[in-house]
């Protein structure tokens, strides 16, 4: 099958998107346990940027869980292949030449390996934001914990699926030791684009 399929190339490059819009294209990976600030600082970081006059999209896990990815369970095969169509969806919106967030649990050293090789290591920035299993459960802001100590959800991160740190992660926002306004003036100094 892939044999007969042929790269297409066009007219207006990446390159020249780009260069209209002033700032190169990113996937700026967030990955963390639910309830870590993901969503949060994907949130704090686009309105930034947004209205610095930047091109920005977020990618967030629930909402892709909610559409594209609606048939991919929370089994490690479920999430790879959640985490291989985000890495090029993700792919596709750097080649629009956007600043594009990801905020997605992505547990697994292999898969977050797999991203970054899928976008190209020049285009993509790894962040880790870190809060332990205590806090975020303390948190539990959907009650996702609760239903996970009590068994109503399995393959939970955290609770009862493996959740590894990032050793070589580009950033660390720690969200017990920082505030969200820390957190958000940390990532747009080391980032730039402003
Ligand atoms: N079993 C299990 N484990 C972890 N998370 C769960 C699970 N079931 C549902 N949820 C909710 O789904 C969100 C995580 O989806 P992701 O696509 O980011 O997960 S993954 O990257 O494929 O591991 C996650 O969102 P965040 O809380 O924003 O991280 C949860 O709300
Ligand atoms: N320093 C911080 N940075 C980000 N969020 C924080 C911080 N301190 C507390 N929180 C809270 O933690 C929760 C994180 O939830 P959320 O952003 O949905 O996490 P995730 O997307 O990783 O599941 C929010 O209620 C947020 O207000």
């Amino acid at each position: 099958m892939s044999e007969n399929i042929f790269k297409q190339d066009f007219q207006v490059t990446q390159k020249e998107r780009e260069g209209l819009h002033q700032h190169p294209g990113k996937l700026i990976w967030f990955t963390g346990l639910s309830g870590s600030g993901k969503s949060t600082l994907a949130n704090a970081l686009e309105k930034y940027w947004h209205d610095q006059g930047l091109h920005t999209y977020v990618l967030d896990g629930d909402n892709i869980r909610r559409g594209v990815n609606r048939d991919l369970d929370f089994t490690p095969e479920g999430r790879a292949e959640n985490l291989r169509r985000i890495a090029e969806i993700g792919k596709l919106f750097v080649d629009a030449g956007i600043l594009t967030i990801a905020a997605f649990v992505s547990p697994l050293i292999k898969d977050r390996s797999s991203i970054k090789e899928i976008v190209g290591a020049d285009h993509f920035v790894e962040v880790y934001i870190k809060a332990s299993v205590e806090t975020c459960e303390k948190r539990d802001v959907k009650g996702l914990y609760k239903k996970a100590r009590s068994g109503e959800i399995s393959n939970f991160t955290g609770i009862s699926a493996p959740y590894e740190e990032p050793k070589k992660a580009d950033m660390v926002i720690d969200t017990e030791r920082m505030s969200l306004e820390e957190g958000l003036e940390k990532l747009v100094n080391q980032i730039g684009y402003c």
